[in-house]
C-alpha cells in the first residue's frame, strides 16, 4: 500500500467574472496551489443566484483532478453544505475515485469523506421548464438523445464542454445552434504528471454535468439531458469489499446523488437526468442505426477526446472501438459500418483477444465505456445467425469459443427490454417512443 505524503486538499474562494464569463476555481494541496478555469457563454443580464450555487458544487467536484496528485486523507471546504450535497461529494471522492484507488493501491480513498460546515437546504427555484440542454459527447448515445428530443418537438439546445472537431462536426450535422463551455485544467497538473506524480482516472461526467447545469441555469433553459445508459451502473470488479466502476459518475447512483445535491444546494427541481438510463448499449446501438445523418462524424472512441495527441476518429484498437463495432454490426449493412470506422474490425484476427475480454472469456470487463458481457454475447449471436457477418474470421472464431451455456443465456436476454431505475420526468417519458 502506498503512503501519501500530502495531508489536505482545500478550496480557496472561487470567483466569477460576469464581464468575461470566466469562473476561476482555486485549489490547495498542502503548499501546492492550482487554478482551473471554466469559461461560460454569456447571455444578457445578471447570472441568477442558483448559477453561483451550482458553481460552488462544480468547484468542489472538479477538485478531483488535483486531489489525485497526492490522495490526501483530508478534503476540507469552508462552503456550508447540506446533507445531500455532502453525500454527493463523499461519493465523488470515494466511489468516483475508486478506479484510481485500485490502480494506485490507495484503499483509504475508498472511504474518504469531505468536511464542510452545515447548511440548510436552499429555497426552491421556480419556472425552469424551458428548452432542454442536450449534452453531446460526439458518440452514438448523445446523438440518439438529441434526435429523440428533436423528434418529440422539444427543441433541444446541443451542448458540450470543450468541443473538439468531432463534437463541432456533430453540432454542424445536427443543424442546431449549440452552446459550449471551455474548461482549462491548471497546466501545473501536467508538469506534475510528467514529473511522475500520482495519476489516474477521475469521474469526468460529474464535472461535465455540473458545467452543463450551470450553463442551463445561466441561459434560463430547462433540464440537462444526458445519455448515460443502463450498463454504466455496473462495476468492473470488487476490491477491498468495494465496487470499482470506471463509469461511476455515468451511473444511476451518481445521477440520483447529483440531482439531490442540486436540489438541496441550488434549489433546482428536476435539473438533470439521463434519457437513456433504462436502455442497454445494444438497444441504443440499434436506435442509432436508424439515424444516418451523422455517419461521417460520429465518434465514440475515447482516444479522439484526449487533451493532447488525440486520434482523428476511431483508433480501431481499443475496447470501446471493439465494443461499438460489435454492437452496431447486427443493425446496419457491413459497408456502412466499415465506412463509419474506416476499418473492418471483425475481419481482423488481431482483435480476437480484445473481443474475448468483452465476451467474458478472458480477464475482467475493461476499464472503458463498454457494455455488459451479455450485450456482447447477444450481438455476437445475432451476427452468427445472420448472413452478412457469418463468414467474418473474428465472428467465426469467437462463436466457436463461446460455451453452450452462454448462448442459452443470450437467447433469453432482456437487453432490448427497457428496465431499471431512472429519473426521467413525466414530461419526457414518451420521448423515446
Ligand atoms: C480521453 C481519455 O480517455 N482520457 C483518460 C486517459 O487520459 P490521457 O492521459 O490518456 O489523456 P487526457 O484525457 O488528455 O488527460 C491528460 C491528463 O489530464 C488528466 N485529467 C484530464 C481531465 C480531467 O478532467 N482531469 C484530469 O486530471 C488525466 O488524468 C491525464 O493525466 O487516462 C486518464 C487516467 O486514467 C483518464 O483520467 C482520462 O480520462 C479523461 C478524464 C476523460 O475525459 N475520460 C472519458 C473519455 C471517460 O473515461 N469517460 C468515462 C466515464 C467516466 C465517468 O465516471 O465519468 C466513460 O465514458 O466510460
Ligand atoms: N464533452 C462533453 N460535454 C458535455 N457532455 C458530455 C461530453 N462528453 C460526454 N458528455 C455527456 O456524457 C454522456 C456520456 O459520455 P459518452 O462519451 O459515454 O457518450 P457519447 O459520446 O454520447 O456516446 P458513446 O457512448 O457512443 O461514446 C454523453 O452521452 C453526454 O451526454
Amino acid at each position: 500500500m502506498l503512503e501519501t505524503q500530502y495531508r489536505r486538499l482545500s478550496f480557496p474562494a472561487l470567483s466569477f467574472d460576469p464581464a468575461t464569463g470566466v469562473a476561476a476555481l482555486p485549489y490547495e494541496l498542502d503548499d501546492l496551489a492550482f487554478t482551473e478555469t471554466v469559461t461560460f457563454a454569456l447571455p444578457a443580464g445578471e447570472p441568477p443566484q442558483a448559477f453561483h450555487r451550482v458553481l460552488e458544487l462544480l468547484h468542489l467536484v472538479a477538485g478531483v483532478s488535483y486531489f489525485k496528485v497526492g490522495a490526501p486523507p483530508e478534503v476540507v471546504t469552508t462552503t456550508p453544505l447540506s446533507a445531500p450535497a455532502v453525500a454527493f461529494l463523499n461519493a465523488v471522492y470515494s466511489k468516483g475515485m475508486a478506479e484510481y484507488a485500485y490502480r494506485n493501491d490507495l484503499p483509504h480513498v475508498l472511504s474518504l469523506s469531505v468536511s464542510a460546515p452545515t447548511a440548510v437546504p436552499a429555497e426552491p427555484v421556480a419556472g425552469r421548464d424551458g428548452r432542454p440542454l442536450s449534452a453531446v459527447g460526439g458518440g452514438k448515445d448523445s446523438i440518439v438523445t438529441l434526435e429523440a428530443l428533436r423528434h418529440a418537438g422539444l427543441d433541444p439546445v446541443p451542448f458540450a464542454v470543450n468541443p473538439n472537431w468531432v463534437i463541432d462536426s456533430v453540432f454542424a450535422a445536427s443543424g442546431l445552434t449549440p452552446l459550449a463551455a471551455r474548461r482549462k485544467l491548471d497546466p501545473r497538473l501536467f508538469e506534475l504528471n510528467a514529473a511522475g506524480a500520482l495519476n489516474g482516472h477521475i469521474p469526468v461526467t460529474a464535472i461535465n454535468s455540473l458545467i452543463a447545469v450551470a450553463t442551463a441555469v445561466l441561459h434560463g433553459l430547462g433540464p440537462v439531458v444526458m445519455s448515460n445508459e443502463r450498463s454504466a451502473s455496473d462495476p468492473n470488479l470488487l476490491w477491498n469489499g468495494h465496487e470499482i466502476n470506471h463509469q461511476w459518475s455515468k451511473g444511476v447512483e451518481a445521477e440520483g446523488l447529483l440531482r439531490a445535491a442540486l436540489t438541496a444546494h441550488a434549489g433546482l427541481a428536476d435539473p438533470y437526468f439521463s434519457l437513456l438510463r433504462s436502455r442497454s448499449e445494444l438497444h441504443i446501438a440499434r436506435s442509432f442505426a436508424s439515424i444516418t445523418a451523422y455517419d461521417d462524424v460520429v465518434t465514440s472512441c475515447n482516444a479522439a477526446f484526449k487533451l493532447h495527441d488525440a486520434s482523428a476518429r476511431w483508433c480501431g484498437h481499443c475496447p470501446k472501438c471493439r465494443f461499438v463495432f460489435l454492437a452496431l454490426a447486427p443493425f446496419m449493412p457491413r459497408a456502412r459500418l466499415v465506412g463509419i470506422f474506416g476499418a473492418d474490425l471483425l475481419a481482423d484476427p488481431t482483435q480476437i483477444p480484445g473481443y474475448k475480454e468483452l465476451l467474458g472469456l478472458d480477464g475482467h470487463k475493461p476499464f472503458e465505456c463498454v457494455g455488459e458481457v451479455e450485450e456482447s454475447l447477444v450481438a455476437l449471436s445475432l451476427l452468427r445467425d445472420g448472413a452478412e457477418w457469418a463468414g467474418a474470421p473474428v465472428v467465426s472464431e469467437l462463436a466457436a469459443a463461446v460455451p453452450g451455456a452462454a448462448w442459452t443465456a443470450a437467447a433469453s436476454s432482456d437487453v432490448f427490454v427497457p428496465g431499471g431505475p431512472h429519473f426521467v420526468p413525466p414530461g419526457y417519458a414518451k420521448v423515446l417512443d
